[in-house]
């Protein structure tokens, strides 16, 4: 299974998060949140970085253009959109970036809403489901309604999101068989700086889902 830790802000934690089991880093790239990194953070972030580790740009709302300068300059292997981007705009993203991969998060509402990820499989790789919030993108805390989601079965894969912990995970992956796990706040000290106690605790609660 996919974990991707979200949110990182530090060179020497990324590496460590890496080393506890990590699969994916995550960078928020959203000038309104706490844990806003310059692409010159980002590329301090990744530059230790083995090869096989994703380095995922999260993006809101953000026009193509800046987004793949930032691709570009960061070395980002793949882009998670979070605000209201379209099918449409997911498949524009894809023509100027064909080689990296494209996460459309989706930040639930209700069970309609759900629904309205269909139509952005054809377009995307993966999809993330977040919580919804009415004044925050993400990194909330937030969880969702997780047996809403058990006949959640998109044609692509799609990670969990959304006020997971390592008191939670086990719980969560009980009811709901994602194909990866996205935290952020549940292993964080305050925004943007990750608790390592809390990564490796996850990490031991995953077991052998890792
Ligand atoms: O984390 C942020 O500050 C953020 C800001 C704007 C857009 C997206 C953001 N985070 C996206 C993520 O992928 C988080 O990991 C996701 O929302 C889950 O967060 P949490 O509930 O704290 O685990």
């Amino acid at each position: 299974m996919r974990v991707k830790i979200c949110g990182i802000t530090q060179p020497q934690q990324s590496i460590a998060i890496a080393t506890l089991g990590a699969t994916a880093l995550g960078f928020i790239c959203v000038p309104t949140s706490p844990r806003y990194v310059t692409i010159e953070q980002i590329q301090a972030a990744v530059a230790q970085l083995p090869s096989k580790i994703d380095r995922i740009g999260v993006f809101a709302n953000t026009s193509i253009t800046e987004i793949s300068q930032t691709v570009l300059a960061s070395g980002l292997t793949g882009v998670q959109l979070h605000g209201d981007e379209s099918a449409e705009f997911c498949y524009q993203l894809r023509q100027s970036l064909p080689q990296v991969e494209i996460i459309k998060a989706m930040r639930v509402r209700n069970l309609e809403h759900l629904q309205t990820a269909a139509n952005y499989t054809k377009f995307v790789d993966t999809l993330l489901l977040d919580a919804y919030h009415p004044q925050q993108l993400g990194g909330t805390g937030k969880t969702l309604d997780w047996q809403m989601l058990q006949e959640f079965s998109p044609t692509c894969p799609w990670f969990l999101a959304g006020g997971l912990t390592p008191d939670n995970i086990v719980d969560a992956l009980s009811q709901v068989q994602p194909n990866g796990i996205d935290l952020s706040s549940g292993v964080e000290l305050s925004p943007g700086d990750k608790d390592l106690d809390k990564v490796a605790l996850l990490f031991q609660r995953l077991g052998n889902r890792k």
